[in-house]
């Protein structure tokens, strides 16, 4: 058990205006004493404070739970209750939409993060909870990413919990973000990084089948992303399989770019532009069905050879080097489920 000293009397003040002014106790809401033990103090609410300028002699030490434990837990101000029921500005809301992100302290995640919570991804009437989960090596930079977050005031974000376990960031998950995951080194394919990352895919499955939404939408961009899908579907045999999604986006929009730039027209002359198998060197690029301006690809672009084999090579091997692609895909995956 570790132990936290009890707060000074200009820190009770100030947090007994804000939770009257600003804050407004919810029945469902999560608020546990342990929540309480490792924020600041809660004022009226904690039974256990009877603090006055003369009472308070020396800092005295509560109890906390491991502090471990503290990082599956909310975060900062994201422990505080509230209303939205109660507020004229929020009443008319939508209900609160729980979203695990795994990854969350990696660089897309880093990014994809500010933008859900700016209602950029799910409107501006959707709030949000986010459950951040990590490895063990992140854990730090995890709580700097909660704490931006938390510097960010974002009306529409709620909920912050962080965390290393699964099973307890899942909980109630509607959407689920798996991200985490090692990238490929130079010189390495996708399917290099599967005895690493499958694993981490097969156990996340696993807890999404015993804890999140029946109704929970999973997009896996881990790579080997398919086999990553694949891997957590077979995991989670109660949750439909309709609802697991790899992010192999890229591919298409590449094959589309090295076509109109061979072409010389713009990208949005491509169309019908198909990619065949998983993200990886064995994937096809069906240039055969595609057109440019409306007619077939190898009646605009004569130089056949590089269709077959540069082309097609080109969109097997390129890689990633700004994830911002990413991330954006990562949005429109989710307005489009
Ligand atoms: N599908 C695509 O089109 C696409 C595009 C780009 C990157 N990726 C893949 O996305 C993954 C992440 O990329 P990134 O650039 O954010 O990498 P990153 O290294 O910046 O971040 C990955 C994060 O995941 C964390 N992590 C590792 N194992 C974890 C686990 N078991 N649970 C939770 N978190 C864990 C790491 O600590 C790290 O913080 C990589 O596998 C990369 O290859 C896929
Ligand atoms: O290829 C990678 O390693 C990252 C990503 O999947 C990409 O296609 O750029």
């Amino acid at each position: 058990m570790a132990v936290v000293a009890q707060l000074s009397p200009s820190s009770y003040t100030e947090t007994t205006r804000l939770s009257s002014s600003q804050l407004s106790l919810s029945s469902t809401h999560l608020s546990s004493l342990r929540r309480r033990a490792f924020r600041p103090i809660i004022g009226p609410r904690n039974p256990t404070i009877s603090c006055s300028v003369n009472q308070v002699q020396a800092p005295v030490a509560v109890e906390q739970d491991d502090p471990k434990s503290k990082t599956n837990d909310c975060y900062g101000v994201f422990c505080l209750t509230y209303d939205l029921k109660a507020e004229e500005e929020t009443k008319s809301w939508k209900k609160m939409v729980n979203i695990a992100v795994s990854g969350a302290a990696g660089m897309i995640a880093n990014h994809l993060l500010f933008k859900l919570a700016a209602g950029e991804v799910l409107g501006p009437d959707q709030p949000i909870a986010l459950k951040l989960l990590g490895s063990e090596r992140s854990l730090q930079a995890l709580e700097g990413v909660a704490m931006e977050l938390e510097d960010s005031l974002f009306p529409l974000l709620r909920e912050v919990k962080i965390g290393i376990n699964p099973y307890e960031l899942f909980e109630d998950a509607e959407w689920a973000l798996l991200i985490g995951a090692k990238p490929r080194g130079p010189g390495m394919e996708r399917a290099g990084l599967l005895d690493i990352n499958g694993q981490i895919f097969a156990e996340q499955g696993k807890a999404l089948n015993a804890v999140a939404s029946r109704n929970v939408k999973v997009i896996v961009v881990g790579n080997p992303c398919n086999t990553n899908a694949l891997i957590c579907l077979k995991n989670a045999p109660s949750i439909p399989a309709k609802n697991f999604h790899a992010l192999t986006r890229l591919d298409e929009n590449r094959a589309k770019c090295q076509l109109a730039l061979k072409a010389g027209v713009f990208y949005d002359k491509v169309s019908n532009m198909t990619i065949w198998g998983n993200h990886s060197t064995t994937q096809v690029p069906d240039f055969l069905n595609a057109r440019i301006n409306g007619l077939p690809v190898k009646e605009i672009i004569k130089d056949h050879k590089w269709l077959e084999e540069g082309f097609t090579e080109t969109i097997q091997k390129v890689r990633l080097v700004d994830n911002f692609t990413l991330i954006l895909f990562v949005m429109n995956c989710i307005v489009f489920l």
